[in-house]
């Protein structure tokens, strides 16, 4: 399996003009020439295949913004090597952005004062699109994002979640190989939300198109990327599988068994019963080597059992489990 983006050692570091406190603190700011040094992506190392589709997490300032910009030719790291699709993406910003797509949640790619098509238009002849592909990708992007009623009106009109629809077809139109989209969610409402996550994770599978996302809600990692990197404080925390962070930290899974009449107590050896509605019975299951089909060997097929449902422990508990116990180590080291 090659990589199609290798990190190593990778950081970043900014001079910020020192700041100081105070009116006469203000005015010494904007004449100083001292200045502090802000790390925003400390050593960071990893690979990424052709086809993933990855979540790149963090709070507030822990640099994910960075690396993307990193990542995608904008910014040039202080130290340590990127490759992206083979090249150093700052050295080779033409050539990179030929095959990479960019979605800046914040951000507007398109013309503010023109109607989206015309911005389509303008990005086909760019990146030189042939016509036939291009209009075969306009009609399947459009349709799945639901974007022709707004393709003739300018981009300023638009709602975010409009824009928004936009600028992901548009960053798709040339095929890029990778998209990377910071924050692609933001200020979305939640059927627009949920638009835009199913069509990243149906590019993601029905053309392979290799995703690297930074969100802060944590459904969209949820629907769209099976793997998770995690930063903090700019370095690597976690670089793994979703499940496997589910399983590591423990989480456990809770099962709600429902009978077609009471069938009493029922104990089981496999999970712990946490609330008892009669008809209704709800379960632990924290164990992550016990299988549905034991415990439902344990109830038996004589109890009247009518439905099952268990549920996953959800994502925003599994990160939140995952910083506090983080931050509670290093308390305590
Ligand atoms: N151009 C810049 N000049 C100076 N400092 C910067 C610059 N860009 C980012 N930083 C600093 O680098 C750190 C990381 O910023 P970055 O935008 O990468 O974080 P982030 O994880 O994307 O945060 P958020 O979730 O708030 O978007 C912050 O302390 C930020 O102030």
């Amino acid at each position: 399996m090659t990589a199609l983006i290798e990190a190593r050692g990778v950081s970043k570091r900014f001079r910020q003009h020192k700041r100081f406190p105070g009116l006469l603190g203000a005015f010494k700011s904007l004449v100083t020439t001292e200045y502090t040094e802000v790390t925003a992506v400390s050593d960071i190392g990893f690979d990424i295949a052709a086809g993933e589709a990855v979540g790149y997490l963090g709070p507030n300032g822990a640099g994910k913004s960075t690396m993307i910009k990193m990542m995608t030719g904008i910014l040039v790291p202080s130290s340590g090597t990127l490759s992206v699709l083979g090249r150093t993406p700052h050295l080779e910003r033409m050539a990179n952005a030929r095959e990479i797509g960019v979605v800046f949640g914040q951000r507007s790619q398109l013309w503010w004062d023109l109607p989206v098509i015309d911005s389509f238009t303008l990005h086909r002849r760019i990146y030189d699109i042939p016509e036939a592909r291009y209009a075969e990708n306009l009609k399947r992007f459009s349709e799945l994002l639901d974007l022709t009623p707004f393709l003739d009106r300018a981009v300023r009109q638009l709602s975010l979640g409009q824009r928004m629809r936009a600028e992901i077809v548009m960053s798709l139109l040339h095929d890029p190989k990778i998209l990377f989209l910071d924050e692609p969610t933001i200020g979305l409402d939640v059927v627009a939300k949920d638009a835009v996550r199913k069509f990243l994770a149906e590019i993601n599978r029905e053309r392979g198109v290799t995703i690297i996302l930074t969100t802060h809600d944590l459904q969209d990692i949820e629907t769209i990327c099976p793997r998770l990197i995690m930063v903090d404080h700019s370095r690597l925390i976690f670089d793994g599988e979703l499940h496997r962070l589910r399983a590591a930290l423990g989480s456990a899974r809770r099962l709600t068994l429902e009978f077609a009449a009471d069938p009493g107590p029922l104990p089981l050896s496999t999970a712990t019963l946490t609330a008892d509605e009669g008809l209704r019975k709800h379960y632990l299951l924290e164990r992550e080597e016990v299988s549905l089909v034991q415990v439902l060997g344990e109830v038996g097929s004589d109890r009247g059992l009518k439905d099952v449902a268990l549920h996953e422990p959800d994502i925003e508990e599994v990160i939140r489990t995952f910083y506090q116990r983080r931050n509670a180590a290093a308390v305590a080291s």
